[in-house]
């Protein structure tokens, strides 16, 4: 792979170089809640920038649905990337119409600006190629390199993660350079017991990483919005909690998979319920007596107590997702006491995913209290896993 420093070495003055980031941030409002993943971005822009080159970055927000919705735009993450470079950013209407055409042109050297959310246009998400294939030739016609440094989304075949690629020369960035390097480490020799924690609310995407889990790890704890399948597959029964019905068969694969191999499957064994979603008032059940009317969103005490007695022996610990509904102070406690298990720990520890290095900082851990925090869930879980990532293998080809 031909790396950011390759690029830098060529000379960059007066070239336009175009970056893809992941500035997927979680937001109230208009307002960023976490910035980690812009303060990500800054040292490839800012290396760019200062050499001379037109930087310009793409990126996605959420999950639009393949047409401009100001609920998504990236204003937010612009603003905030001109405060952390010192330097407006301004930012096109849009992805590669006349406003992006026009702000590219009037960029000088040493100047970034933005392109609007990538996924207001449905080709960038499209399984068919040649749609993302024309799509990424239009934003190839911005530039005259490519540096791929959206370590989040390098496990999408997207057109401005994957076909973008093909049609400029193009970079490993320094942010996902030193993801890889840290991630490798969790591949190679690892220590163990080594413990997988997994959460959050992506289910349907996360799944399928745990049939391969099961064949590296000692230990898997599940919780977040993960857990109901599980639970629902034990043949319990979960309400209105975010279930995937449609896995269920895959995942009593998995318990039956887990006990054939000896690895240790934990699941909450209570829960906090609610009766809709976000209202703070809830109460303590059992996770084998959740009422038909109520959602769990977050593992409960003594859940927290086993998550945390079985992480407390671990040498290597991968975490991506959060316990729990953590941006509501009630159903923050089960992410609170696996990070500080993870922070009491001595093991080798790695957080990974936007919203669980969010959480991390929101619930006021110490950052050096982990050994790495990675900006990307789904794209570690899948280089751990073994996966081929097409945001990488491109840039190998
Ligand atoms: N029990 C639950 N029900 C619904 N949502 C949940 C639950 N537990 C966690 N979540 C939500 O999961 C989201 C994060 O999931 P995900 O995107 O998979 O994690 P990451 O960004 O770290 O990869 C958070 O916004 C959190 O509120
Ligand atoms: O937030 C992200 O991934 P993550 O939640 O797995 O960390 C990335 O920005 C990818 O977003 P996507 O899962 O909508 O493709």
């Amino acid at each position: 792979m031909k790396t950011l420093s390759d690029l830098l070495a060529e000379g960059v003055a007066g070239r336009r170089v175009l970056v893809r980031a992941d500035l997927n941030v979680p937001l109230d409002g208009d307002k960023i809640t976490d910035d980690g993943r812009v303060r990500a971005s800054v040292p490839t822009i800012k290396a760019l920038a200062d050499a001379g080159a037109r930087v310009i970055v793409t990126a996605h927000l959420g999950r639009p649905k393949g047409e401009p919705d100001p609920k998504f735009s990236l204003a937010p993450a612009a603003a905030r990337l001109g405060e952390l470079l010192g330097a407006e950013v301004a930012l096109a209407a849009d992805l590669v119409g006349p406003s992006a055409t026009s702000v590219v042109g009037a960029l000088t050297d040493g100047g970034v600006v933005m392109l609007e959310n990538v996924r207001f246009d449905a080709r960038e998400t499209s399984k068919d190629d040649a749609e993302r294939a024309e799509l990424a030739e239009e934003l190839a016609s911005f530039a005259d390199a490519f540096v791929s440094d959206g370590f989040g989304v390098v496990h999408r075949k997207q057109a401005s993660v994957y076909d973008v690629a093909k049609k400029l020369p193009a970079y490993v960035g320094g942010l996902v350079d030193a993801e890889l390097g840290v991630l490798r480490k969790l591949t190679d020799d690892l220590e163990r017991p080594y413990v997988v924690v997994l959460g959050g609310a992506k289910v349907s995407d996360k799944l399928g990483v745990i049939a391969n889990l099961l064949t590296k790890v000692d230990r898997l704890l599940i919780g977040g919005g993960m857990a109901y399948t599980f639970l629902k597959a034990q043949g319990h029964e979960v309400g209105t909690s975010l279930l995937q019905e449609d896995q269920l068969d895959q995942v009593s694969g998995f318990l039956a998979e887990a006990e054939k191999r000896g690895v240790e499957l934990v699941l909450p064994v209570d829960v906090l319920v609610t009766s809709e979603f976000g209202k703070p008032e809830h109460d303590v059940v059992g996770s084998d007596a959740i009422p038909a009317d109520k959602m769990g969103l977050d593992i409960g005490p003594k859940s927290q107590e086993l998550f945390a007695s079985k992480l407390a022996d671990a040498r290597t610990v991968f975490w991506n997702g959060p316990m729990g509904v953590f941006e509501i102070d009630e159903y923050a406690g089960g992410t609170r006491a696996v990070a500080q298990a993870l922070v009491d720990s001595d093991a080798f520890t790695v957080v990974g995913g936007g919203d669980s290095a969010a959480a991390v900082r929101a619930l006021g851990l110490p950052e050096d209290g982990f050994s790495h925090i990675s900006t990307g869930g789904g794209a570690s879980l899948e280089f751990l896993e073994g996966k081929e990532l097409p945001g990488i293998s491109v840039l190998e080809a």
